[in-house]
């Protein structure tokens, strides 16, 4: 059978079985081979895919690899989400903004536009990824035919001063150099810049001109991409919606972290959102979901038998969520002091890769079916306790003539600070599925190397035969799975293996996935593939409010007791391996870290 592909092209009219799944069960008589250039033909997805979770302003049609076949079945403007829901053909309500969407917008997509305003176009992170992530999805024909990008911020530029600024980091695919410069033109061409004050009605409005004239009348869709600081978001997303959103089409405000410091600050937070914007107007990003092998995780388990057997209490020992980065903080220390590793890295990163790896198998691929398996994970969780929580913070160290800074050396950072810079801690799932099995964390900065990795241990074999060649040291003869997220992306297990030769001497081999080396494609940015849901109205790697409140419910108390109590945290030297306590903490549940192992 071909291998399938699911695609949204621009297309009215016809909408495909989600059964159709094979050239040969398409219905004969009304084939159709489509051109279109769209960049989501080329997003593999499992055939069993909710056709009716992306939005209705999409033609879903079953592919061959070489174009698309689409069957006619019946209009789309009679298929609207709601329709279907009321027919009882959706499991979910739609969300207003697709019962909103006017259904001639299906027939003039070519015609409508996408406007996309980085709002704190001026900062770090949008210099850094979001207009980087831009670039690349309009390099890759990604982006629709109309569209336009806004850089908003207070600093005062013209549009060549941004796209001077732009351009400094905008790189082409190294797989792909064709035509680099000249598509680089082409992009900075469709960059503009508007300067205003975060709460300025009047500023936002002339915004709203500026985009208008661009959108030459046509449908348009908006998208605000709020990279500022959190302080600001609130009077950003109320002059926005109020002054410049979409008067027909979509507005989509996509919120970065950190949202909210606790409980209460992100409940305020949302409730303040909601006061301007729909619960489905809000993409709250967290980049992790973006990563190639945090997407794949699902793909690994859920269409491979031999994992989902494994996945439980009675194979699997335990997990280990791993994040460090060789660096301080820097130059974001202001913020990071504010914040702390466990609230920037543990909360959301590591809680949302675990909630991933740990859900039960979801009714569909359909947004609210994985974050509704996602919030169980959250909700069984064991509250944290503080005797399973380590912190740390890096002291200055030198090495090889070089001197590493403090923490505290930073002058952003107050003196004395004891913010967490590493913290590694112990967690529970009270469900049937992983009763007992510790879910270990650990994530610093300043360490000996930059990596993000899960490492699942597999039990012992019972009754091994070959427990002889093994020593003393069963633990070292289970299996690993080791997924490394980043960097040189690998999915590799470690088996015991015979080692060739007349004796029997076995030894640990690991069966290999390694990206580079079996796939010549860069793999993209976490930013692109969000950005790309994000116009597409794709919610699945975005966070829904009921897991943002789970997830802090996980963490606030522990939070708040380190805080009160004033936590003392251990220092560790800058590139260090982190502090010894992370093993004591391990040990306790009779883990061992499988980073720190001789053969990792
Ligand atoms: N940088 C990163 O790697 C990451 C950042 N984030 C989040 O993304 C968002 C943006 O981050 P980043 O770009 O680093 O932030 P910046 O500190 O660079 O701020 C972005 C822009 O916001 C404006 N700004 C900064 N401080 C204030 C202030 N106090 N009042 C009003 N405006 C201000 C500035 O623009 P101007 O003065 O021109 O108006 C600045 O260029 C934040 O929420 C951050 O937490 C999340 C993950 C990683
Ligand atoms: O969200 C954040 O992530 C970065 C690490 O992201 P990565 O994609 O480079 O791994 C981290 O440095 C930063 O402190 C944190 O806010």
């Amino acid at each position: 059978m071909d291998t399938l592909y699911s695609s949204t092209c621009r297309s009215p009219s016809y909408s495909v079985s989600p059964s159709s799944s094979s050239s040969s069960s398409i219905n004969g008589q009304n084939h159709q081979r489509l051109n279109f250039s769209s960049c989501i033909a080329k997003r593999v997805l499992p055939a069993k895919v909710s056709f009716y979770s992306r939005r209705n302003s999409h033609l879903n049609v079953v592919l061959n690899q070489d174009g698309a076949v689409a069957t006619p079945v019946t209009p789309v403007e009679n298929e609207t989400p709601f329709r279907k829901w009321k027919e009882g053909l959706l499991s979910s309500v739609p969300s207003t903004e697709e019962i909103k969407e006017p259904a001639s917008f299906d027939q003039n997509k070519d015609e409508s536009t996408v406007s996309i305003t980085v709002v704190g176009a001026s900062g770090d992170l949008a210099k850094k990824k979001i207009f980087p992530a831009l670039f690349a999805l309009y390099y890759e024909g990604c982006l629709p035919k109309h569209f336009t990008i806004f850089g908003y911020a207070r600093s005062k530029m013209t549009d060549a001063e941004l796209r001077n600024m732009v351009s400094k980091t905008l790189t082409c695919r190294i797989d792909k150099r064709e035509n680099c410069g000249e598509k680089m033109d082409q992009f900075l061409k469709r960059c503009f810049y508007h300067s205003g004050q975060y709460d300025s009605q009047e500023n936002f409005a002339e915004l709203d001109k500026k985009l208008k004239e661009h959108e030459g009348g046509r449908v348009s869709n908006r998208l605000f991409y709020l990279s500022i600081p959190p302080n600001i978001f609130i009077d950003a997303v109320k002059c926005a919606s109020s002054s410049a959103s979409s008067g027909i089409g979509w507005t989509r405000v996509i919120v970065e972290k950190p949202f909210g410091r606790d409980s209460d600050s992100s409940a305020a937070l949302t409730k303040a959102l909601k006061q301007y914007l729909e619960e489905d107007q809000i993409f709250r990003i967290d980049h992790y979901l973006g990563k190639e092998l945090v997407e794949n995780l699902s793909v690994l388990r859920f269409s491979n038998l031999i994992f989902e057997p494994l996945w439980s209490r009675q194979y699997i020992r335990n997990v280990q969520l791993i994040f460090s980065e060789d660096f301080g903080t820097e130059g974001r220390g202001g913020y990071f002091d504010n914040y702390g590793i466990i609230r920037d890295i543990m909360q959301n990163h590591l809680l949302q890769i675990l909630a991933l790896f740990a859900m039960e198998t979801p009714v569909s691929l359909d947004a609210e079916d994985i974050r509704n398996e996602k919030v169980k994970v959250l909700r069984s969780m064991r509250p944290l306790q503080l005797e399973d929580v380590v912190v740390g913070q890096y002291k200055s160290h030198t090495k090889g003539g070089v001197t590493y800074p403090a923490y505290t050396d930073d002058n952003t950072v107050p003196k004395g600070s004891l913010t967490p810079t590493f913290a590694a801690a112990a967690l529970f799932i009270d469900n049937a599925r992983w009763d007992g099995v510790p879910f270990l964390m650990k994530a610093g900065k300043a360490l000996h190397n930059k990596s993000a990795e899960i490492r699942v241990q597999f039990r012992h074999v019972p009754g091994n035969l070959y427990n002889r060649n093994f020593g003393t040291d069963l633990d070292r003869a289970t299996n690993e799975l080791v997924i490394r997220v980043q960097p040189d992306e690998a999915i590799y297990l470690k088996i015991n293996n015979k080692v060739p030769g007349l004796g029997m001497r076995l030894d640990r081999s690991n069966l290999n996935l390694h990206y580079a080396a079996r796939y010549s494609k860069e793999i993209p940015d976490a930013y692109e593939r969000l950005l790309l849901d994000a116009i597409e109205g794709e919610r699945r790697l975005f966070i829904r409010s009921d897991e943002l409140d789970a997830a802090w419910s996980l963490f606030t108390p522990v939070l708040k007791e380190l805080e009160e109590k004033k936590i003392i945290p251990e220092y560790y030297p800058y590139g260090s391996r982190g502090p010894v306590g992370a093993h004591y903490l391990a040990a306790r549940y009779k883990v061992r870290w499988g980073d720190l192992s001789i053969e990792q």
